[in-house]
Order: C-alpha cells, then sequence, then structure tokens
C-alpha cells in the first residue's frame, strides 16, 4: 500500500489514473480556466472538452479532483460531497458551488440579534450538501457570556459541535484548525459581516481574504482575478472560500428536514400522509407538542423554513412558478364553484 500524500488533501478513491496523468485539486475557476494545486505548486490548465458542460455539474468546480496530463484537466474525478445551487432563470439546471467538502463552517457573531434561527437556516443548507456541520460563533470578544450563548445555539443544533472563536484573543482557533484536520477541507458559510474573512485569515495565519476595513479602505471588490480560493492551512487542512459558498440560501427541503429531524421525524409518523399537523386527528406532531416533548417554537420554526425553502424553489424554477400559477388559478376556481367548502 503505498500512501500518497497531496498538498490539496486526500482525493477521494477513484479509478487507476491514466499512465501520463497526475491529480490535482481545484482551488479557483475563472472564464473556464482552472487554478489548480499540484504535489508541485500551483498551475492553471485548460479543462478538456469532455469537461465542459455549461448547462449542469459536470465542469470541474472549486474543490473538485481533476486528473491532469500537462496543461489539460482531462477527467473530473467522482465526488465525496458537494454543494450546488439552481441556476437562475434556467429549469432545473444545477451548478456546483464547491466540492468535496468534510466540513462546512456555519458561522455567525456572539454579537448582535439573537443567533439560533439564523444558524438553524443555514444547518439545513450545510447537511444537504453530505458534508458535516460545525457551528463556529466569532466575536466571542463581544460576548459577556460565552458559556451561555454557546449553550443557546447548541440547543437548536441538534447533535452538531458548536465552538466559539475570536481572531482578536485568538480563543478558539487553535481548536477549529484541528477539527476541520490534516488533508480534510472546510468551507464557511453564513450571512455578511458575521467576520468569515476574518476567521479565514485567522485559520490560514496569513492574509487570504480582505476584511470589510480593508475592501472599503481601498474600495475594491473582495477578489481579485488571480487570487486562490482554496487554501492550504497550517497543520494541513483546506479551507474554501468563494463568493457562490457566502452567498448561499436554502434550495430544498432535504435540509430543512435534518435541521428539524425531531419535527420531521415526528410527522413520519401521523396517522396521514399529507398531514398539516394542524388539527387532523392521529396527528403525532401536535399529540408530541400537548404531552410537552416537542417546543412549538419548533414546529413554528420548521414551517417557516418550509415556506422559505419552498420560496426559493419557485423563484429559482420557471416550471415550477408555471405550476403554482395553475395552481392558484384551480383553486380560485374551486372557491368560486364552492364558495362554501374551501375557505
Ligand atoms: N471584536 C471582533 N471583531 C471581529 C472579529 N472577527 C471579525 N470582526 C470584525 O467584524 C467585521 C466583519 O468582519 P469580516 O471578516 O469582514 O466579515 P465577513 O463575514 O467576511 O463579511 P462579508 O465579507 O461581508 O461576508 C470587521 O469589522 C471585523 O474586524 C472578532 O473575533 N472580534
Ligand atoms: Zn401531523
Amino acid at each position: 500500500m503505498v500512501h500518497v500524500s497531496y498538498i490539496g488533501g486526500s482525493p477521494p478513491s477513484h479509478e487507476p489514473l491514466p499512465s501520463g496523468t497526475e491529480l490535482a485539486r481545484v482551488a479557483r475557476v475563472d472564464r473556464g480556466r482552472l487554478t489548480v494545486l499540484t504535489a508541485d505548486g500551483e498551475r492553471r490548465v485548460h479543462p478538456a472538452a469532455a469537461l465542459h458542460d455549461p448547462d449542469g455539474v459536470g465542469a470541474p468546480a472549486v474543490g473538485d479532483w481533476v486528473a491532469l496530463r500537462g496543461e489539460l484537466a482531462v477527467a473530473l474525478l467522482p465526488r465525496r460531497s458537494a454543494f450546488t445551487r439552481t441556476v437562475a432563470g434556467r429549469t432545473s439546471a444545477a451548478q456546483v458551488v464547491a466540492a468535496n467538502l468534510d466540513t462546512v463552517l456555519v458561522v455567525d457573531a456572539l454579537a448582535g440579534p439573537t443567533r439560533a434561527r439564523r444558524v438553524e437556516r443555514y444547518l439545513a443548507v450545510a447537511w444537504s450538501s453530505g458534508a458535516t456541520p460545525v457551528v463556529v460563533l466569532t466575536k466571542a470578544d463581544l460576548c459577556d457570556d460565552v458559556p451561555a450563548a454557546v449553550a443557546e445555539v447548541q440547543e437548536e443544533a441538534i447533535g452538531v459541535e458548536v465552538l466559539a472563536v475570536s481572531v482578536r484573543t485568538g480563543e478558539g482557533v487553535e481548536a477549529l484548525r484541528a477539527l476541520i484536520g490534516p488533508g480534510r477541507t472546510a468551507a464557511m458559510v453564513g450571512p455578511s459581516g458575521v467576520g468569515k474573512s476574518s476567521l479565514a485569515n485567522a485559520l490560514a495565519g496569513r492574509v487570504v481574504a480582505p476584511t470589510r476595513e480593508v475592501r472599503e479602505a481601498d474600495g475594491r471588490g473582495r477578489h481579485t482575478t488571480t487570487a486562490r480560493e482554496l487554501h492550504v492551512l497550517p497543520g494541513g487542512g483546506l479551507l474554501i472560500d468563494t463568493p457562490g459558498m457566502r452567498e448561499l440560501g436554502l434550495h430544498d427541503d432535504e435540509g430543512v428536514d435534518a435541521a428539524y429531524a425531531d419535527v420531521a421525524e415526528l410527522a413520519t409518523r401521523c396517522r396521514f400522509r399529507d398531514c398539516a399537523h394542524r388539527t387532523e386527528p392521529g396527528c403525532a406532531v401536535a399529540a408530541a407538542i400537548d404531552d410537552g416533548r416537542l417546543d412549538p417554537a419548533r414546529l413554528l420554526g420548521w414551517r417557516k423554513l418550509q415556506a422559505e425553502a419552498h420560496r426559493q424553489l419557485l423563484r429559482a424554477d420557471a416550471r415550477a412558478r408555471a405550476a403554482e400559477h395553475a395552481r392558484v388559478k384551480a383553486l380560485h376556481r374551486a372557491m368560486r364553484d364552492q364558495p362554501n367548502r374551501v375557505r
């Protein structure tokens, strides 16, 4: 058994590579060109024709492993996990935002408004990717009672590790790096201003992302055109930081159910499959609320998140929009025809 270590982390298991090719990890994609990390450093390459897939998920994305032959990426290795998003204005076309993630850092700040609901939203997104979420609460130096704040979030993030960090004091940074682990890949999601750039810099031990202050001072965008979006951390972990990851919203129900596993599990035990958990007989969710096993706020949160996921889907998918239109029209018709039965 030969162990080869790659600068870009551990590649997924794969078929033997054709002779004359080497493995590389995609660190950036811009205008179809790839910046890749190879065993001997960074290189810019072109994807072969076989890897052109303007309509789907077949094109290389940040975090992907590719087989190189010289200046050409000739094959895309199977992905361990992937974050996808639907392409605006297209029907059911998906785009890979980041591939082969082990960990998704759900970042929020220990300063400002209450976090629990917001964290849950991003947790839902994280679960849907196939990677393991970790909640990172930043700006611990601005919080009077860190343990209480962590406990509050922990309560909503069942089974998920919650970590407090501060780039001012350095608290938690080393622990987070260890948690990502050598050869493993993490990416950050979370709202603007919570300190993702600062965290990326602290984890990398060097400036890899301009923070808000820097951006405001020089008036330029976040990224220069050559900056890579996959960073090697001290200790051998990897961090993906792309605008696409930062902008991720909700896009499916699967993630919602993962964040509300308790509610979703109860819902499978309702007598009716299409139970709305309001006044239906045999509703397991209502029963759990009645005897105190389920916090009604959880049901409310679940409903809100589902409604939001549904709205996002509608926005992204023109076909669903047309179907929704037809459904509403049919509903109106039903109301007109049977005014007493439909409220
Ligand atoms: N006190 C304190 N401030 C922090 C910490 N981390 C970040 N900040 C500040 O929070 C602000 C936002 O930080 P950024 O790192 O730019 O936030 P971001 O999440 O990258 O923001 P976007 O790029 O808009 O997504 C800056 O003013 C930082 O200096 C921290 O640990 N403690
Ligand atoms: Zn029910």
